[in-house]
């Protein structure tokens, strides 16, 4: 039997999602109360939430804080809670879910909650990209673009995703990349270079298929340019976890990477679903067994 978890902290981004929250306080605090456990609330403001979180549970003990959220919010508790022994619960809020996802875990808010009181936890690995704290999946390339536009829209939700990721395609660009791995070097032009911890985008795109969160390595998943005529059969490969049979993509597998982009200083790059300007080269690095992760028990088969 796990310990019980009593003392609960619930991150809540407000504008996660488009999703309204108006009654999720009182649902969660009920739902605790009736279970004998005491619900606390951490809003998140959008400004430097993330050395006020850390502030605050450095004040306050806690045995669990749960990201009420999208893939942005998870990101902030798990890097806040990152390193040390206070698991991250997840109740999924967002337009992706990524992490959520690839855990397992419920996606409505009933079936979450009861990762309160019915859990297993699991240890993941996280990464640095170029600095940044990562849990799930970063990039370099289309989608990075498509994030960024996203970001600075004010329409959330998959539907917008998609109109704008239709929107760009036609006028994009690929880069130049050059990557050293701990056991590689790989040079090319690339549509879209994905930095993997992890399996499956929000949009439930497996770009990692088969891969552990926890196994002291990440993917870097590349797709090549590929003509008009073969977009249907890569995007069916991507939905049907066939990544590598494709004639467009190749993964590296490794421990830490550094990606240089010809004739860029700086370069776009989205980390678990925010847009960051970072200066070239990135380098990557794997932070094994960093992050205690609350995930439903496994059941029997
Ligand atoms: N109170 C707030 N007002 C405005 N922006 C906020 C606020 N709280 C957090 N944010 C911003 O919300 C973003 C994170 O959103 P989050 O990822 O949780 O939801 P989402 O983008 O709707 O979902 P997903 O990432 O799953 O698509 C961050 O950019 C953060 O700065």
């Amino acid at each position: 039997m796990p310990a019980q978890l009593r003392d609960l902290l619930f991150v809540l981004n407000p504008i996660s999602g488009d999703v309204d929250k108006t009654a999720l306080e009182s649902t969660i605090t009920a739902y605790c109360t009736e279970r004998g456990r005491t619900a606390a609330f951490f809003h998140t403001t959008g400004q430097n939430d993330l050395a006020h979180l850390t502030s605050h549970l450095a004040e306050h003990r806690y045995d669990a804080v749960f990201a009420a959220g999208g893939d942005g919010t998870v990101s902030l508790v798990a890097e806040a809670v990152s390193g040390s022994a206070l698991p991250l619960g997840i109740i999924p809020l967002g337009s992706g879910n990524g992490l959520s996802k690839d855990l397992g875990i419920p996606q409505d808010v009933p079936a979450a909650l009861r990762l309160t009181w019915e859990y297993t936890v699991r240890t993941l690995d996280t990464l640095r990209v170029g600095g940044l704290f990562a849990a799930h999946l970063a990039d370099i390339g289309f989608n990075a673009l498509i994030v960024q536009k996203f970001d600075e829209g004010d329409v959330r939700g998959p539907g917008a995703y998609v109109r704008i990721a239709t929107q760009e395609y036609a006028a994009y660009q690929p880069a130049s990349y050059h990557i050293q791995t701990d056991r590689e070097t790989w040079e090319g032009e690339a549509f879209m270079l994905t930095i993997a911890n992890a399996n499956t985008f929000g949009s439930n795109v497996v770009i990692n298929p088969n891969s552990r969160l926890d196994d002291g390595e990440f993917e870097l998943c590349l797709i090549a340019p590929f003509p008009n005529t073969a977009a249907p059969g890569l995007l069916y490969r991507l939905y049907t976890s066939d990544f590598d049979e494709s004639d467009y993509t190749r993964r590296l597998r490794c421990r830490h990477a550094r990606i240089a982009v010809s004739g860029a200083g700086q370069v776009l790059v989205q980390v678990d679903g925010e847009p960051h300007q970072l200066p070239t080269p990135v380098d990557v690095e794997i932070q094994p067994r960093s992050l205690r992760v609350l995930v439903p028990v496994p059941t029997e088969a």
